[in-house]
């Protein structure tokens, strides 16, 4: 590719919101230092939005809606993608690569579905993809993983990527707000959307973890590989039992290279786990973000920030077009994506986890075997059990009071236990097969516990 002759460098915006604006804004009022940056100036050559009037802040000659012909342009060197979703976008920025214009965009939930096709279309024509923004917002992350990182392995990485239900979690833990309170609260302070599916049902977490495991693992990983659940069943039940534990709840997005039973493969998924307190990732609240990275040379690395919000995912989209409009300028590329490993996905149910498992029981003798004895049978090793009273059944001081009730058990109890990892699948299996026992009235409550990497000391030495 020949550089640009010197003359500035034309980038197509699609998109004006949330973050479109504030690129829009940077771009003005930094333009002497980006064109110093950058060897050239960077010139917006057009804006293509839906409604037109929208925009008083953007020089009306600027305004298209015409999409097609903004990227189609002679004068367009870098097209940044501020839309989201899948279509019109895909097709737009599959011609624009074709053509040889580079792509900055934020869209997670395009990249976790069809990354492999753009960055084919970006290698075949030799233009440049970035996407920093589309994972933890401002937090460099992509670009650490894909080249400060590119002579280690890395292991695992695993955070919280979404900040609506980290904001969520965070309030129920610490006001004991239940789960539609918590989300009502998100919703009046702006984080949460109207439709806060993508985010509370872990979709959005699924997208970001495709691209960290595809990009960690050099590996194609989409979003539908990745095993997800939401917080919408989170209650407050289990943030208090994860207190009691000396842990708290968070959404986790979990990437590892593992051993499955095909050999090395990636597990990747999305679910709430108790972690404990002294975890770095615990004390993340509110609606920030972190992710916590481990390499097999340079150890544990954390990164944190703000996941979301216009002025910091522009501060990323920025950060992306200063390096795409460069390599316009010197006539070059940057690092492509790889996928050499091409590793296998691992199921989730082959994956290993421990569980905490809240069972109401009827406290008489054999009910501790009976329930210990259908761990034993599907092969999950149990680290610790507690036993506690239930409806005032005083059996915290071991004296069972019966209240006269003939139609029940004259003693209530919550056995309270937590497993050693094991495969997930059996995880579920026990947990479905105790829901069968007499003795069991029901389960309380069941929760993943991830030690990310560290003993959990709280658990009782669990590791
Ligand atoms: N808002 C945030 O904090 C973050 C957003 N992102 C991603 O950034 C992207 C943009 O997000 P926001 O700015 O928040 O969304 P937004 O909804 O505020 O802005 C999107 C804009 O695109 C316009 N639009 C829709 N269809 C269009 C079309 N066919 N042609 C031209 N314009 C069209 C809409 O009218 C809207 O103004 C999404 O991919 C999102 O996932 C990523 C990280 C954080
Ligand atoms: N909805 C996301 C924001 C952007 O990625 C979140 O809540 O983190
Ligand atoms: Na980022």
């Amino acid at each position: 590719m020949v550089g640009n002759d010197g003359r500035p460098v034309g980038v197509a915006l699609l998109g004006c919101g949330v973050v479109g604006s504030q690129v829009v804004r940077l771009l003005t009022e930094q333009a002497d230092e980006l064109a110093a940056r950058v060897g050239a100036p960077l010139r917006l050559v057009g804006v293509a939005v839906r409604r037109p009037q929208r925009h008083p802040d953007v020089p009306a000659d600027l305004i298209t809606t015409d999409a097609a012909g903004l990227v189609a342009r002679e004068d367009v060197d870098v097209v940044v993608e501020l839309v989201g979703g899948i279509e019109p976008v895909r097709g737009l920025l599959l011609t624009a690569l074709k053509n040889g214009r580079s792509v900055v965009s934020a869209n997670k939930a395009l990249l976790a579905e069809d990354g492999a096709a753009l960055a084919a279309a970006a290698a075949e024509s030799g233009a440049d993809l970035y996407y920093e923004a589309s994972v933890a917002g401002a937090i460099p992350l992509l670009r650490p993983i894909q080249q400060s990182l590119a002579g280690d392995r890395i292991v695992r990485v695993a955070g919280i990527v979404n900040g609506t239900t980290n904001f969520i979690l965070s309030a129920m833990a610490s006001t004991g707000a239940n789960y539609a309170e918590a989300l009502e609260e998100a919703g009046r302070l702006g984080y949460a959307e109207a439709d806060p599916t993508a985010d509370v049902d872990g979709y959005d977490a699924a997208s970001k973890a495709a691209i960290l495991a595809s990009l960690a693992f050099h590996t194609r990983v989409t979003a539908d590989d990745v095993h997800r659940e939401g917080i919408r069943d989170v209650t407050a039940a289990d943030i208090a039992a994860a207190r009691a534990l000396g842990c708290t709840v968070k959404l986790l997005a979990i990437c590892e290279q593992v051993e499955g039973p095909a050999g090395p493969s990636v597990s990747a998924r999305v679910h709430p786990a108790m972690i404990p307190r002294s975890h770095p990732l615990a004390s993340v609240s509110g609606a920030y973000n972190a992710v916590f990275i481990e390499a097999a040379a340079a150890g544990q690395l954390m990164f944190y920030g703000q996941g979301a919000g216009g002025p910091q995912t522009a501060s990323a989209v920025l950060g992306d077009l200063v390096a795409a409009a460069r390599n316009r300028v010197i006539g070059g590329r940057g690092p492509r994506d790889s996928a050499h490993a091409d590793l296998p996905i691992v199921a989730m149910g082959d994956t290993r986890t421990r569980y905490h498992v809240s069972l109401d029981v009827s406290d008489r003798a054999g009910v501790l075997a009976q329930v210990a004895g259908v761990f034993a049978e599907h092969g999950v090793s149990i680290a610790t059990v507690r036993q506690e009273g239930r409806n005032g059944t005083g059996l915290e001081d071991g004296v069972a009071r019966d209240e006269g009730d003939g139609a029940r058990d004259a003693r209530d109890a919550t056995l309270v236990i937590v497993t050693h990892s094991a495969p997930d699948a059996a995880l579920a299996a026990t947990v479905d097969a105790l829901t069968g026992l007499d003795a069991v009235q029901g389960v309380a409550g069941v929760l993943r516990v991830e030690g990310l990497g560290r003993p959990v000391t709280e658990l009782g030495g669990v590791s």
